[in-house]
């Protein structure tokens, strides 16, 4: 509860305003029936004349309109109270995913995540907005009605017990049963949205591979279930709601039935009868409003707990404990000292074992290995995309845990193995690099990773708009414009992680050759699985199973290191081959 305060505080008037107004119209509702039994009985049959039922009736009239003033009021700043907490919500709630480590994202399915910051989100603002209106009116409401129906008749006042048992029974099963269902029914949403992104996102690979089949097959599963989640958790709205009918109609013929005997043995007027009968209908229809609160507030507590979850979740990297946050990275030395990682930390296999080595400022290293040896892993440590579990990370020979996360990737350029470009411009997308960038310093950038000409060959040059993740590109063209993002920023280390895998040999070569001069007093760290991208390098890294096998220039290498000369022979052999 305390953390939800900070949400009511901004709107804290509205929250108070729109239930105040609820009981103007509450009062009404409970003057109504009075108004209507004096004009009956003696209006009508107490014969006091015209000119008394309409002086009732004017003041039925004001009444009313008191009434709509209030609802309508009420209604606005229970809108505008319940709509601004959600806004306030969803924006911490986003703010929270944005500074989730990697660590943390991998805990959570997109779809989920999406599910929480929208859905969930709708249904604590609706339990908010229908607190609001009804939280005060229904008790009030049956505060007034019960007092009034005391007053004006006690005895017949306990024939509204009847309703007693089946709000019982109907308090019980939404506490008890519909809980458990509202939450499975999220869950099941959340596979939905799981399944409906991943299928959207990559709608080419599903077509390439015709599996369109396949994955209507899981839409209709996760569909149906969603649907038969909903049904079991609705089981409980739709039995609740007749029940309480049923209770309401049983308690009104009650009424109707020892009143009218009153009336028969003249201890009770028409007049009194009717507005007996409208109270009792009052009673039961809070009666009704309150089962409706407790149903929607326990599906609102199911997501509100979903929301918790991600609002509470520890975020594992983070810079607060930074001993230096205001250094930058000047020189791109880097050392790795006896590290040892790992992503599960239940697993027992190290990814990464004992690395030791330097990078001196300037240098071009080269990362070699099989597939899953490790070398994205290690990179990845050193912009602090994952934490080391044991050893240091050291950036010119400060802990990258003592820099501040911003001053370390701004100095620390990583063009990650999934390049991902976003919907809007070729220019507007090469500014993530630099927002300030001038044309001329984007052109320069682009002209190094040979993405210039592509690009001004294009109608619209840098104008051009790029389809959702550079739909619009070859795989080629989208690793070039994401090396010229990461150029832009001018690190001080320019990691490339497989990014020109899908470059052609002679463009790789004029983008290393551009580097040269580009990039002079950077460090660059080149992963590659051709050994021809990094057979240059000062220094290459060989790893085999997370672990360093071999360290050296290419001719040390091909001396030293058997891993290394396998791979160099089997590449050169294929070449022969082909
Ligand atoms: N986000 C992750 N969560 C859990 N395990 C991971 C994750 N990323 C990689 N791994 C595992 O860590 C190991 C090393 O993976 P890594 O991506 O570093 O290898 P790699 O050498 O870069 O491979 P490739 O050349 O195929 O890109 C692999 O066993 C992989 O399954």
């Amino acid at each position: 509860m305390k953390r939800y305060w900070k949400y009511v505080r901004p709107y804290l008037s509205a929250f108070i305003i729109g239930p105040i107004l609820m009981i103007v119209e509450v009062i009404g509702e409970v003057m109504m029936p009075l108004l209507l039994s004096k004009i009956i009985d003696y209006g009508i049959s107490g014969g006091r004349g015209i000119s008394y039922i309409i002086a009732m009736g004017i003041l039925m009239v004001i009444t009313a309109l008191c009434m709509m003033a209030g609802g309508v009021g009420g209604a606005y700043f229970a809108i505008k109270a319940s709509t601004g907490f959600a806004n306030d919500l969803r924006k911490d709630l986003f703010k929270q995913i944005q500074s989730f480590s990697f660590n943390n994202i991998d805990q959570y399915n997109t779809g989920s995540l999406i599910t929480r910051l929208t859905n969930d989100i709708t249904q604590v603002q609706n339990m908010l907005q229908m607190m609001l209106r009804m939280a005060l009116r229904a008790p009030g409401m049956l505060i007034g009605a019960l007092i009034m129906a005391f007053v004006l008749n006690p005895k017949l006042a306990m024939a509204i017990l009847c309703i007693v048992p089946f709000l019982a029974i109907a308090i019980y099963l939404i506490l008890k049963v519909a809980f458990p269902r509202f939450t499975n029914m999220q869950k099941k949403l959340d596979a939905l949205n799981t399944t409906t992104q991943e299928n959207l996102t990559n709608i080419r690979v599903v077509k390439s591979f015709v599996r369109e089949q396949y994955e209507e097959k899981k839409f209709k599963k996760a569909s149906t279930e969603l649907k038969e989640s909903t049904i079991n958790a609705m089981k409980i709205v739709i039995f609740t709601m007749p029940a309480m009918t049923l209770a309401m109609n049983i308690t009104t013929l009650a009424v109707v039935w020892f009143g009218g005997n009153q009336i028969i043995i003249g201890s009770m007027t028409t007049g009194i009868l009717t507005a007996y009968v409208n109270y009792v209908s009052q009673i039961l229809i809070s009666l009704v409003m309150v089962s409706i609160i407790i149903l929607s507030g326990s599906r609102a507590l199911a997501s509100a707990k979903r929301i918790d979850e991600v609002l509470c979740t520890d975020i594992d990297l983070t810079d607060e404990n930074a001993l230096h946050k205001d250094i930058t990275v000047k020189y791109g030395k880097i050392e790795f000292r006896n590290v040892c990682f790992k992503y599960y930390k239940n697993n027992e296999r190290w990814v990464l074992e004992n690395m030791n080595f330097v990078i001196n400022p300037g240098e071009t290293v080269g990362i070699i290995g099989s597939t899953g040896s490790g070398k994205s892993s290690l990179v990845q440590l050193i912009p602090r995309l994952y934490d080391a579990d044991r050893g240091e990370v050291l950036v010119d020979d400060v802990n990258v845990k003592d820099y501040s996360l911003k001053n370390l990737r701004n100095g620390v350029g990583i063009v990650l193995q999934k390049n991902v470009l976003f919907s809007g411009t070729i220019k507007e997308n090469l500014k993530w690099g630099d927002q300030n960038a001038s044309d001329e310093a984007i052109y320069q950038c682009a002209e190094s990773a040979q993405a210039h000409g592509f690009i001004t060959s294009f109608q619209d040059g840098y104008d051009t708009e790029l389809g959702q993740g550079g739909v619009n590109l070859s795989g080629g063209q989208k690793q070039r414009l994401c090396i010229a993002r990461t150029l832009l920023k001018k690190p001080k280390v320019l990691i490339l992680d497989d990014s020109t895998s899908a470059v052609d040999t002679a463009t790789e070569a004029k983008i290393r050759e551009s580097f040269k001069i580009k990039l002079k007093g950077a460090t660059k760290i080149i992963i590659a699985q051709r050994i021809s991208s990094v057979i240059d390098a000062d220094k290459i890294i060989v790893l085999d199973g997370g672990k360093i096998v071999g360290m050296g220039t290419h001719a040390e290498l091909m001396r030293n290191c058997q891993t290394y000369s396998e791979i160099y022979y089997s590449q050169i052999d294929k070449k022969v081959t082909a």
